[in-house]
């Protein structure tokens, strides 16, 4: 018997806040609002650092730095990981610098690149990444994705944020083109036969697709 909507939203919720509150991630929090750009929740944050902790990474893609708390949650996981982070923001860029020195992480550890993804990411290696993290919006994270399951090293793990889009790509009678390109991109990604796929509904959404 499936439970009631108001106690899944609570367990929802409940998970969300099952790391507690972080310094670092109320910080970007509060530098997110500033420049009024979106960031990653606790709950987002907590799954990057284990995921990424799973996955041994020791080189990472990064699409959409924005104020860098994903970017510190995966160099958290992964302590021996170089992070390859691309945003188009030059305001964005020198946030996640600042937080990644709130963090302890050591510059060498991060390429900071100030660009369109669109153009950095098909001059990046083949088959040369062990994790890509795409965060960006909706209508060109299908390109990004497409990109990244090139990236990938066998077993190698894609991670698209914000896949729910909010709550509308559960709903069907919400159509608008940002919602349509997710729709399309988890069903893609599903029939994909390079990787295989798990949608969660920790955050906004995240779509893993583990490159086989
Ligand atoms: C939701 S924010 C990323 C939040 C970040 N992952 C965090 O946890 O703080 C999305 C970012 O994507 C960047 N962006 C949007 N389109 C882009 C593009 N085509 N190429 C590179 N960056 C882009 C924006 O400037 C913005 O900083």
């Amino acid at each position: 018997m499936s439970s009631a909507p108001t106690a899944k939203h609570a367990s929802w919720a409940y998970a969300e806040q099952h790391s507690g509150q972080d310094p670092v991630f109320e910080a970007a929090r509060l530098r997110a609002a500033e420049l009024g750009v979106n960031t990653i929740g606790e709950g987002t944050a907590s799954a990057l650092i284990a995921l990424a902790a799973a996955s041994r990474a020791h080189s990472i893609v990064e699409v959409g730095t924005g104020v860098g708390a994903s970017s510190a949650a995966l160099l958290r996981g992964a302590p021996e990981a170089v992070l390859t982070t691309i945003d188009v923001d030059p305001d964005h860029s020198a946030a996640a610098r600042d937080l990644l020195r709130q963090e302890g992480i050591s510059p060498s550890r991060t390429r900071l690149i100030t660009g369109r993804a669109e153009q950095v990411l098909p001059r990046l290696k083949t088959q040369g990444y062990d994790m890509v993290f795409v965060d960006t919006d909706p209508a060109s994270a299908a390109e990004f994705a497409y990109e990244a399951v090139r990236l990938l090293r066998t077993g190698g793990m894609l991670l698209i944020n914000d896949a729910l889009h909010g709550d509308r790509v559960p709903r069907p009678a919400v159509r608008d083109a940002g919602t349509h390109a997710l729709r399309t991109l988890e069903r893609a990604l599903l029939e994909d036969e390079r990787v295989t796929t798990a949608l969660f509904g920790t955050g906004t959404g995240l779509l893993l697709a583990v490159r086989t």
